[in-house]
Parts: structure tokens; sequence; C-alpha cells
């Protein structure tokens, strides 16, 4: 992993240091790319982000509630007609649960069409003495293990655009005027590779303002959200609504850091603080969090990833989530948001249509014997579709409660 300027030099696409860009081996091939993707079709408007960011000001506010979601590691194999309907038909279909249960309009966004690039823990990965690069998402390289597919291909960036191209058409017939279900839905993913995230932002002519192209919101990692970082230089620049991901050591005064880099106005709607904190630490370390960010730093819109503070190992080697983990993480995001009078914002989630078993638990229930039966996904387990369902549910009804209740 190159944590320095060298993929972006020179010149520089951007600034400051960029953490978690692959080795790209050719800096002059990964330009043409950028060159090329800026003389793309932008695949998002300016406008539907500018209505996305008024529905984030209504989540902020209380008055509705976020459904983000969708695979942890799109590929460009899986982008078939079939799965992205599916994939989109679970999302509306939650929404509508949610929104019964919570009695408030839901705002959906699809973590699709975008989101082919993963930030990893480890650089390199060994396997019998021989250690490649890891698999950093279709946008970077491929999963099989040889020297050919692991190695960075910015040819696979332009693959990326076309397949999110085919999948935003897919969304579109799907959920556009006319179309089978007539609900409004938004794409998001990680904003991580920045030299894809460059060529696709935009100058709107008609306002002069800055937009990233190539999805209505983009959101910035756990492993990426440094302040001083490229990435928060990337997301400062642009207008669409930005998320950023706070794990359990997130400090208070580097999120207040990153309010002031990336809201300095404090347009509602414009940042969502996606918290993934885990079931067993949630209650502890996210309300001094929201206590700061209210103090001094007025509405923001809270949402929870209940995913990714609660990924252990199975056994037999599998990475897993259990479903009860991810319903806690949830009960105490609500908790600690009543408790302190800030509104739960939504939920975060990595998700499939398909009947995938990769996270345990849920009915019926997948089991740590189970998991090799449908074991599909790139990177990290997604929830199947019954589980999906079932957490909207829980959801629904944990949110009937009335404000104040603390759930035991
Ligand atoms: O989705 C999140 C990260 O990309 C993922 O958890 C990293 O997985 P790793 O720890 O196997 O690299
Ligand atoms: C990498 C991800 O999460 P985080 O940045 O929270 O680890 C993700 O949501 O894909």
């Amino acid at each position: 992993m190159n944590e320095s300027h060298a993929l972006l030099e020179p010149p520089a696409l951007l600034d400051r240091p960029a953490a978690q860009q692959p080795d790209w081996p050719d800096p002059c091939a990964l330009r043409e790319v950028v060159d090329e993707l800026a003389a793309r079709p932008q695949l998002v408007s300016p406008q539907e982000c500018d209505r996305l960011r008024a529905r984030l000001a209504s989540v902020a506010a209380g008055e509705a509630f976020l459904l983000q979601g969708g695979d942890c590691a799109e590929t460009f194999a899986g982008a078939t007609p079939g799965a992205v309907e599916r994939k989109v038909r679970t999302l509306l279909q939650m929404a509508e649960v949610l929104a019964a249960g919570m009695d408030l309009p839901v705002v959906t966004v699809g973590r699709i069409a975008g989101q082919y690039g993963k930030p990893r823990s480890s650089a390199m990965e060994t396997r019998d003495g021989t250690v490649l690069p890891s698999y950093r998402g279709d946008a970077v390289n491929g999963m099989d293990f040889s020297t050919e597919e692991r190695t960075p291909d910015p040819g696979r960036l332009l693959q990326a655009y076309r397949t999110a191209a085919d999948t935003l058409a897919r969304v579109r017939e799907l959920t556009g005027n006319p179309a089978p279900v007539r609900q409004e839905f938004f794409t998001s993913h990680e904003a991580l590779l920045l030299p894809y995230e460059v060529g696709l932002s935009r100058t709107d002519p008609l306002t002069g303002r800055r937009f990233g192209m190539s999805g209505h919101m983009l959101w910035i990692g756990e492993r990426t959200r440094q302040p001083d970082g490229a990435h928060v230089e990337f997301a400062a620049g642009i207008c669409n609504p930005v998320g950023v991901k706070l794990g359990p050591t997130a400090d208070p005064a580097d999120v207040l850091a990153l309010i002031d880099g990336l809201d300095p106005d404090r347009q509602p709607g414009r940042l969502t603080l996606i918290t993934r904190m885990g079931a067993g630490r949630v209650r502890d370390v996210l309300p001094p969090l929201v206590e700061r960010v209210a103090a001094s730093a007025g509405p923001v819109t809270w949402v929870c990833d209940p995913m990714h503070g609660n990924t252990f190992s199975s056994p037999s080697g599998y990475k897993t989530r259990r479903f009860d983990d991810v319903l806690d993480e949830v009960v105490g995001f609500f908790e600690v948001h009543r408790a302190l009078g800030t509104h739960p914002g939504g939920l975060h989630l990595e998700l499939t249509g398909e009947a995938v078993t990769e996270c345990v638990g849920g009915t019926p229930a997948v089991t740590l014997e189970s998991l090799n039966q449908r074991y599909e996904t790139a990177c990290d387990p997604r929830l199947n579709r019954d589980q999906a369902l079932e957490l909207a549910a829980a959801v629904g009804e944990l949110a009937r409660l009335a404000p104040g209740v603390v759930v035991s």
C-alpha cells in the first residue's frame, strides 16, 4: 500500500497524502485513464445530488430515515440485470417495512453502481509462501491469486465506469418514471479510488459548483478519514452529500475537524456521520461523540453501520457477522440517540438480494456450519434477503417505541 503521493504525482491530482491507494505500476497509464474518465458522460446530475441533500436534510431534522445498503464489494460479473433488480427490490421492500414501522418517509440509497474499490487491512496477501497484492476490488485488480490478476490495472477503472453506467441504467429502468416500482432511489459508494473520483468530477456549467459525478452520495471510509488527507480534501471540494465512517477510536476533536472541513457552512443534509462501533462498544463510545458534536457543531445526520464493528472469523475460517450483533448495535444506537435527544437517522448495511449464507442467524437461520453453502462475497459478509427484511422489520418495531424509551 502506498500512503504517500506516488500515485498522484506529477502533477498531483490532489495535494495531500492519500491512504489506501493501490500501487499502480504505470503512472502514465493511470493519467490516461483519468483523462479518459474526464471525457466520458457523467453518471449522475447535480440536480439529483441536490435532491438527495434535501432529503438528507429531512433526516437530520428527524423527519425522515435513511436506508443505505448494498454489497460490500460490487463485482463486474455480479452486475447482471437480475441481480441488480433483486438488490434494488430488497432495498425498496425494506424501505416500505421501515416506513410503515417508523411512520416516517424513508430515503433509499444503494451501495451500488460504484462500490468497486476496497480498503484493506493488509496491502499484501501471503499464500504458501507467495506474497501478492491484496484484492482491492474489481476496479483495481482480480481476486484470483496470481501475479497477473493481482497487479493493479488502471484499465479496470474504465471497466468500473462502464459497469456503473449499466447498473445505473438498470436502476433507473426499475425505479424511474415510468417504471415497475416508482420510488426515489439514489446511489452511493466509498470515494476511495481518487483517480476514478477525480476523473468523474465535473463543474456544473449552470452554477459553477463542482460535483463528484460518479454517484449521488460519496462517503469517506474509516481508514481514509484523516482530516489532513487527500480523501477529505477531495470531498471538501465537491457539493454532493458526503458521509464519513466513524469507528470506535474516533476522536471527538478529529470529528469536529472533519465537520469544519467538510461542512463549514453547516448545510443540512451535506454531512452524514456513519458510526460503526460494534455491538459491544456502541453504548460506551457513541454518547461522548454525539454530545460533543451536538454541543459544538449543530445538526448532522447520524446513521448506524452495524456491520463493520461486528466481524469475526468462524472456526472454519469464514469472515462472518452475527445477525443478533447487527441488531444489537442498532438497538444501542437508538438507545444512545434517544437518551441524548438526537435523531437515530438511519442504517448503513451490507446486504444482497440473493439467498447467500455469509452472516449467521436470522430466520431461517444460517449457522456457522452452513456458511459454506453460498458464501459468495468478494470481501465482507452481507445480510441475505431474508435477514435484511427481518432486520428492517425489527428496526421498524424498535422505532414504534416512544422516543425516550430505552430498550433493555
Ligand atoms: O469493507 C471493509 C473493508 O474493506 C474490509 O473489512 C477489509 O477487510 P480485511 O480486513 O480483510 O482487509
Ligand atoms: C470499508 C468499509 O467500511 P469502513 O470504512 O467503516 O471500515 C465499507 O463500508 O465498505
